[in-house]
């Protein structure tokens, strides 16, 4: 039988996930740049050979290939990030960081859809998020004390001070767009708040399996994460429990005004 694309997106996940665990076992963390090139190169290598064979006519978007605008004509197109976290990856002890696969589709005239992806945790047992069997979380019952947020651990957004006076923010510092968002999935903490840059493959794959748990996931204005653009800059998001949207949405705009 034909593997279907969600289950491609998880066996790419996985397998890069356990390549990446050996390369980190094999190199070492003495000189953590050539541990992240090493990896980054070597998980890339492996998705697109694999992604060649099976899926030959789709067109690729990789944080770690050249951009083939070819991308833009096709109305298949797999967004990845072979190795997001590298700076936690090249960590010793350090299990906040993941593989992104994700598939954009064209839906007619309209921008395109992210219709399957995959998170691989590697270092969190390798498990792997999938937008075909993720759970829908629940809402919450009682009423939220503080808010969770995760944010980056190497750039904390400045925005978040500006939000702490109005909004009962505790903020969770973490590595990985993939890792933060997939804390939101497992109800580790309520939201992942970013700002200020990151590119598509960063959030490509964590926003379609958040949306596929039925949470929420948007730009900070509260419009929609949209994909396979000319250009891939896609600088600022919100994934989390749809009770807290509107509250932080709210949050947001006021500081921001
Ligand atoms: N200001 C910025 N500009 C571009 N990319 C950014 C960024 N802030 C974070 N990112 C990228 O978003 C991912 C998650 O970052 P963080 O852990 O800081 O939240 C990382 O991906 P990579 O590790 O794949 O490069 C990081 O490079
Ligand atoms: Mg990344």
């Amino acid at each position: 039988m034909t593997l279907t694309d969600a289950a491609l997106a998880a066996e790419l996940a996985a397998d890069a996930g356990q390549l990446l665990l050996a390369v980190r076992d094999e190199v070492g963390f003495d000189q953590p740049w050539r541990l992240g090139d090493i990896g980054d190169q070597m998980a890339n290598d492996r998705i697109l050979k694999r992604l060649k064979e099976v899926r030959p006519d789709d067109a690729v978007l990789s944080e770690e290939s050249p951009d083939n605008l070819i991308r833009l004509r096709s109305d298949r197109v797999w967004i990845i990030d072979p190795l997001d976290g590298t700076r936690e990856f090249t960590t010793r002890g350090r299990d906040d960081w993941a593989v992104h696969i994700a598939l954009w589709q064209r839906d007619g005239d309209g921008p395109g859809v992210i219709t399957d992806a995959a998170v691989g945790l590697p270092a969190y047992g390798n498990v792997v998020y999938r937008t075909d069997t993720v759970a829908e979380r629940a809402p919450l019952t009682g009423a939220l004390q503080t808010i969770r947020v995760a944010v980056s651990a190497n750039r904390m957004p400045a925005l978040l001070r500006r939000l702490r006076p109005t909004v009962p923010i505790e903020p969770v510092p973490m590595g990985s767009a993939g890792a933060k968002a997939m804390a939101v999935v497992r109800g580790d903490v309520d939201a992942y708040l970013h700002a200020g840059g990151q590119w598509e493959w960063d959030s490509a794959a964590p926003a379609g399996v958040v949306l596929a748990a039925g949470l929420h996931a948007s730009r900070l204005d509260g419009s929609p994460l949209r994909y396979n653009r000319p250009d891939p800059y896609l600088p600022d998001l919100l994934m989390c429990r749809h009770e807290v949207a509107p509250i932080l949405l709210d949050a947001i705009r006021q500081a921001l005004l």
